[in-house]
C-alpha cells in the first residue's frame, strides 16, 4: 500500500519505501556572462520525473538542452532554484556529498567520452574502481553481457564502431547501479540503424531495471520511439510538457509545432484548392487508427467519393497515430454528412 505523508505544501508519496518522484527541478535559472550582459540559458524550469519513466527533453539548437542536463548533475551550478534527487536538494551539497550523489547519476554522451588508453573492460571498470568496489570482474562482465559486448572486453575504443562505443558508455554509466540515467544526445553521432539498436537497448534497460531516464535530443524520432513523457524547451523555457502521444498529436506551443514541421504531413496547403472538391487532413488516434472507419463511412453515406492522396500510421510510445490526406467529392450535402460521420467517430478533421 502506498503511504502518503504531508510535508509542507507537498504531498510526498512513497512506494515500498522508494520515492515515486526521483527527480524534481523547481524554479531553475541559469545565466552565462556575455560581454557586459548575461545570457539567460535557463528560465524558471520546473520538471518532475517519476520512477521508471523515460523523460525526453527536445529543443532546437541553442534552446538550452545541454545547459539543463548539465545542471541536473551540477556539472553547471544553477543561479537559483533546486534540483532534488529522491527529495534531497543537491544544489546545497558540498563537494564530498556531490561526489557520492554523482555515483547515483549515470551519464552517457553524444561523443561517448571513453578513455582511449583503456580497454573496453577497463573503461567499464573505472567507476567501480573510483567507488572502491571490490570483486569487480563479475560486475563488469555482467554489464558487458547486458550491452552485448562480452567478446570486445580486451578491445580498445579505436577498434569499435560508434554504436559499440555507445554500448560501452551505457555499460559504464550503469556500473554503480544509478538511480537515474542522464543521456546527452546519445544517438546524434550514429546512423539510423545503429540509432534504433541503441534506443532498443535503452528501452530494454529501462524495462528490466525500471531505471529512470532523462534524455535530451533534437530528434523527434528519439522521443517518439523511446520516451513516455516529453518537455519542449525553447529560449531556455519549458514551453510544453506531457505524455509524448498527447503533445505530438495535439501540439499547443509554437516551438512544438515548429519541431513537428521538420516532418510535415501536409505540405503547401494552397495546392489543395479546387471547386466542389474538399481536401481533408484526417487524424486517427489510438483505437480509431486501426478501424475501417473510412470504408464504413462510404457505405453509410452513399454518393460521396474519396481519393486517398497520402497516408501514414505511426507508433508513438506504443500508441497508434494514423494520418490521411484525402480528396472528397460529391454533392455538398452528402459531403457534410460524411464529415459529420467522421467527427462522430472521433476522427480529427481539418478541411484544407
Ligand atoms: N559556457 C557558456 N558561456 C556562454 N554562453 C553559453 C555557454 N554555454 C551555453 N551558452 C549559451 O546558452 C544558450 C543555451 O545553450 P545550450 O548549449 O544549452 O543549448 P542546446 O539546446 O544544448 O544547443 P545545441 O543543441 O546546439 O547543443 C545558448 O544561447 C548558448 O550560446
Amino acid at each position: 500500500m502506498p503511504l502518503s505523508v504531508k510535508k509542507g505544501a507537498f504531498l510526498i508519496i512513497f512506494l515500498d519505501g522508494e520515492w515515486l518522484i526521483v527527480l524534481e527541478v523547481k524554479n531553475l535559472n541559469k545565466t552565462y556572462p556575455n560581454g557586459k550582459e548575461r545570457i539567460q540559458a535557463l528560465k524558471n524550469i520546473n520538471l518532475k520525473v517519476e520512477k521508471g519513466e523515460i523523460y525526453g527533453i527536445i529543443g532546437l539548437s541553442g534552446a538550452g538542452k545541454s545547459t539543463l542536463i548539465r545542471t541536473l548533475n551540477l556539472l553547471e551550478p544553477p543561479d537559483s532554484g533546486t534540483v532534488e534527487i529522491d527529495g534531497k536538494n543537491i544544489v546545497k551539497f558540498k563537494e564530498k556529498e556531490l561526489r557520492e550523489i554523482r555515483r547515483e547519476i549515470g551519464m552517457i554522451f553524444q561523443n561517448f567520452n571513453l578513455l582511449s588508453s583503456l580497454t573496453v573492460y577497463e573503461n567499464v571498470e573505472l567507476p567501480l574502481k573510483i567507488a572502491k568496489k571490490k570483486d569487480r570482474k563479475d560486475r563488469v562482465m555482467d554489464l558487458l553481457k547486458l550491452v552485448g559486448l562480452e567478446e570486445k572486453a580486451e578491445s580498445y575504443p579505436s577498434q569499435l564502431s560508434g554504436g559499440q562505443k555507445q554500448r560501452v558508455g551505457i555499460a559504464r554509466a550503469l556500473a554503480n547501479n544509478p538511480k537515474i540515467l542522464l543521456c546527452d544526445e546519445p544517438t546524434s553521432a550514429l546512423d539510423p540503424v545503429t540509432t534504433k539498436s541503441i534506443l532498443n537497448l535503452l528501452k530494454e534497460i529501462n524495462q528490466k531495471f525500471s531505471l529512470t531516464t532523462v534524455i535530451i535530443t533534437h530528434d523527434m524520432g528519439v522521443i517518439k520511439n523511446l520516451c513516455h513523457k516529453v518537455a519542449v524547451i525553447s529560449g531556455g523555457e519549458l514551453v510544453e510538457k506531457g505524455e509524448v502521444f498527447e503533445v505530438f498529436t495535439n501540439p499547443q506551443s509554437d516551438a512544438t509545432k515548429e519541431l513537428l514541421l521538420e516532418d510535415p504531413f501536409v505540405e503547401q496547403k494552397e495546392l489543395y484548392v479546387s471547386n466542389g472538391v474538399k481536401y481533408l487532413n484526417l487524424q486517427f488516434k489510438g483505437e480509431e487508427a486501426t478501424q475501417p472507419i473510412i470504408s464504413r463511412g462510404l457505405r453509410k453515406v452513399q454518393g460521396v467519393e474519396l481519393n486517398i492522396l497520402k497516408g501514414s500510421i505511426e507508433d508513438i510510445n506504443s500508441k497508434k497515430f494514423g494520418r490521411l490526406l484525402v480528396e472528397l467529392k460529391g454533392e455538398e450535402g452528402l459531403q457534410g454528412q460524411f464529415l459529420e460521420y467522421l467527427k462522430e467517430n472521433e476522427v480529427m478533421v481539418e478541411v484544407l
